[in-house]
Order: C-alpha cells, then sequence, then structure tokens
C-alpha cells in the first residue's frame, strides 16, 4: 500500500449502498469537495438528509454497471459481500476502489485521520485492525489539538511568502526551518514577529 494525500475536488465518486458505513465513507469525501452519487434502493436518515440539502445525488435503485463506470473513485458499500464483490470484478484497472467488505478486494483502504485544517495525520493498520487504526488516531486527539489549525495557516502563508522572495536558496532553506520551530506553533506574538520579517525578503 503506497499513502498519498488526493485531491478529488469535483471528481465523480459512486458510493454504493446507502447504510451507515456508506454514509461514514461519504462525510471526508464531502469535505474534500467531491462529486457525490449514492446508489442505493435504501438510504438512512443521515444519508437523506444530505440529499435533502442537495449535498450528494441519490439514485433509489440497485446497482448496475453503468452507475459507476464512468467514476474516478468508487466505494462498494452494501451489505451483500457477493455484490460488492461483484461491482469490484467490473470495474477497469484505472478506477480507485474500496470494498468494505473485504480488504483484500479493491486497490485503497480509508485510514483512521485526524484533521486539523491543513494538517492530516492518517493511521492504517493495512487492515489487520481498523479499531486499533481508530485508537492510535484517537491517542493523538490531544497531542495535535485545534490550535494546529491557525499554526497550519502561519506555516501555509509564511512558506508562501519565503517561496515568492528573491533571497538565495540557502536563506530560504534557513527561514523554512526556522519557521517550524516550537516556539512558533506557542506563540502567537512569535509568528507576527516572524511574518514582518518576512515583509523585508
Ligand atoms: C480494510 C478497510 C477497508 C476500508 O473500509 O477502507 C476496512 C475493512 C473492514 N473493517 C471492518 C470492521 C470495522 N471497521 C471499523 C472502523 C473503521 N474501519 C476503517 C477502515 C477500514 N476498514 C480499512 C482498513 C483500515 C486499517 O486497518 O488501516 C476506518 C479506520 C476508517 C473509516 O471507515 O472511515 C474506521 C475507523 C473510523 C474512525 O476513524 O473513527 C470498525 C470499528 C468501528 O466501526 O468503530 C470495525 C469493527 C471492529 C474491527 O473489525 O476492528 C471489516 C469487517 C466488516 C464485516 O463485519 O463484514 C472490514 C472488512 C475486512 O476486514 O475485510
Ligand atoms: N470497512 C468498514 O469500515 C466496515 C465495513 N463493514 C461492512 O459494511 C457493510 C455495510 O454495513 P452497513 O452500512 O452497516 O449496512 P446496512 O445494512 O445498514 O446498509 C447496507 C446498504 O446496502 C444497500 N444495498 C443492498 N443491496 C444493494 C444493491 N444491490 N445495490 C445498491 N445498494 C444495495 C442497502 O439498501 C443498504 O442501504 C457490512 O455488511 C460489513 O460487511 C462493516 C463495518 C465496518
Amino acid at each position: 500500500m503506497y499513502p498519498i494525500m488526493l485531491d478529488i475536488s469535483n471528481k465523480l465518486c459512486v458510493v454504493i449502498g446507502g447504510g451507515k458505513i456508506a454514509y461514514r465513507k461519504v462525510i471526508p469525501l464531502l469535505k474534500a469537495g467531491a462529486n457525490i452519487h449514492i446508489v442505493s434502493p435504501e438510504i438512512c436518515d443521515e444519508i437523506n438528509k444530505l440529499w435533502s440539502e442537495q449535498k450528494v445525488k441519490v439514485f433509489l435503485k440497485e446497482v448496475e454497471k453503468v452507475d459507476y463506470e464512468h467514476a474516478f473513485m468508487i466505494i462498494a458499500a452494501t451489505n451483500s459481500k457477493e455484490i460488492n464483490e461483484q461491482i469490484y470484478k467490473n470495474t477497469s484497472e484505472n478506477q480507485l476502489v474500496n470494498i468494505v467488505s473485504d480488504q483484500e478486494m479493491g486497490n485503497f483502504h480509508i485510514p483512521a485521520s485526524l484533521v486539523r485544517g491543513r494538517l492530516v495525520i492518517s493511521v492504517s493498520t493495512g487492515g489487520a485492525s481498523p479499531t486499533l487504526a481508530k485508537k492510535i488516531r484517537n491517542d493523538l486527539l490531544d497531542q495535535f489539538d485545534e490550535s494546529f489549525e491557525g499554526y497550519l495557516d502561519f506555516l501555509w502563508e509564511a512558506r508562501k511568502k519565503i517561496k515568492n522572495s528573491t533571497i538565495s536558496q540557502t536563506e530560504k532553506s534557513n527561514l523554512l526551518i526556522e519557521m517550524a520551530k516550537e516556539k512558533y506553533k506557542d506563540s502567537e506574538i512569535e509568528r507576527n514577529k516572524f511574518m514582518t520579517r518576512l515583509q523585508d525578503v
């Protein structure tokens, strides 16, 4: 398994099944700006709500190949292993496919993630224990608290300024290393001083 961060904004992601597992998989897709189709004869209340808010499109029917043949990403989340397997067999090599009922099918897994603005920490156990992945993620929640959101925004802005400046590569490297120091996470005053310094580079 090869870990990557994927830009799926506006990409067609088809989730098959409308139960609580499908819903759990839909939420991060929604946050990432995907174009989401859900295909299922029945849907849970949470998915119904997303549909009524026009955040997803729902097709109330049993799945057919035509529903996902042009999808960038497919998540097979029905409660039938046979149907999930059939979906997997119908997909092309170049589609991203996740089969919720069998870790050995499909070509990607969804890790347990912790998102603090631009900071994402994902934990995978390669299917050995999703519960352990969830536990490790939960153990990190306090260490990587909400304050990382603002800290990451600062780093993002500072890095853009440094990259666009005309100073030497060595000076750039020094500033990029400097800004990752602990004191900038803990002190807004230090961050502001650093940003002021960058006005002159
Ligand atoms: C392979 C993978 C494929 C995929 O779904 O991408 C997969 C597969 C399966 N999960 C099963 C069961 C459970 N999964 C969870 C929970 C999560 N499962 C997630 C991911 C993954 N699950 C991928 C590998 C991740 C990895 O290990 O690295 C998380 C991390 C992410 C998410 O779902 O968003 C999410 C934590 C959510 C969070 O962040 O809080 C719980 C616990 C709970 O729900 O509380 C249970 C019951 C207890 C247990 O089994 O541990 C079963 C048996 C199904 C059956 O009964 O038939 C299969 C099928 C199989 O193993 O073949
Ligand atoms: N990967 C994971 O993280 C986990 C996976 N699972 C697996 O996920 C499966 C689904 O779990 P739940 O959402 O709780 O089940 P559920 O029973 O609540 O939902 C199943 C959904 O599949 C739909 N469905 C059934 N046949 C269909 C078809 N032919 N076409 C389209 N949709 C169809 C149903 O209408 C229903 O909406 C479980 O059976 C289990 O194998 C369970 C726990 C965790």
